[in-house]
């Protein structure tokens, strides 16, 4: 797939490529004041759709801070929530007594982030806090507690930093919708 291929799948364009590096700088401020600099802090992204966001945010923290990274599944190839969480690879640290802040490209249903906010609460933490590039409000099966919301977005789906459709589409530079011809 070249790039102008890429392009013709597109609908829409929600979020541009601009609009998303300004809001993690934003982002980035909070975050760092809310932990005293960054003090404590680990940053545990969810593979694969957080990397983009785990990247950039990181890169506008002005200090030194961990990450480490969970792997899970509950969509497959599809384009709906099977609700079924399943771990693909577990943290590498101990997370007992830390700070941790889970870092996610979207929100959808909720049903994934939820399942792994309850399993890290599980391991005694000190603190765990959400931060997700992108939340649906309107497709919301459960309420998530989340601290740090970059963008608010329409029930569609939408691929494009870090989020894929049948795993294409993650190299995009913003978020977009998908052409209907993309589908069938
Ligand atoms: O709120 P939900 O309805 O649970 O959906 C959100 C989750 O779904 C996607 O991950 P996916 O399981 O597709 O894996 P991926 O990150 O590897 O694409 C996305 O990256 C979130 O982790
Ligand atoms: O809209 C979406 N696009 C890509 N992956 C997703 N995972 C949950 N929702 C989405
Ligand atoms: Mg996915």
């Amino acid at each position: 797939m070249d790039a102008a291929d890429i392009q013709d799948d597109l609908a829409r364009v929600l979020i541009t490529e601009e609009e998303i590096q300004a809001r993690l700088a934003e982002l980035a401020e909070q975050v760092w004041a809310h932990y005293d600099d960054g003090q404590d802090v680990l940053l545990v992204g969810v593979l694969k759709g957080a990397v983009m966001v785990m990247a950039d945010l990181m890169r506008h923290l002005p200090g030194s801070v961990p990450m480490d990274w969970m792997a899970v599944s509950s969509y497959g190839s599809g384009t709906k929530s099977s609700g079924v969480v399943r771990i693909l690879k577990d943290l590498d640290a101990d997370i007992t007594g830390k700070h941790v802040l889970i870092v996610e490209d979207i929100i959808d249903s909720g049903l994934t982030l939820s399942w792994i906010r309850a399993n890290l609460l599980s391991r005694s933490p000190a603190s765990v806090e959400i931060l997700t590039l992108l939340r649906k409000p309107d497709a919301a099966k459960v309420e998530i507690d989340t601290r740090w919301v970059g963008f608010d977005i329409p029930n569609e789906f939408v691929v494009g930093y870090g989020l894929d459709f049948d795993e294409g589409y993650r190299n995009l530079r913003e978020v977009a919708t998908l052409a209907p011809h993309v589908y069938s």
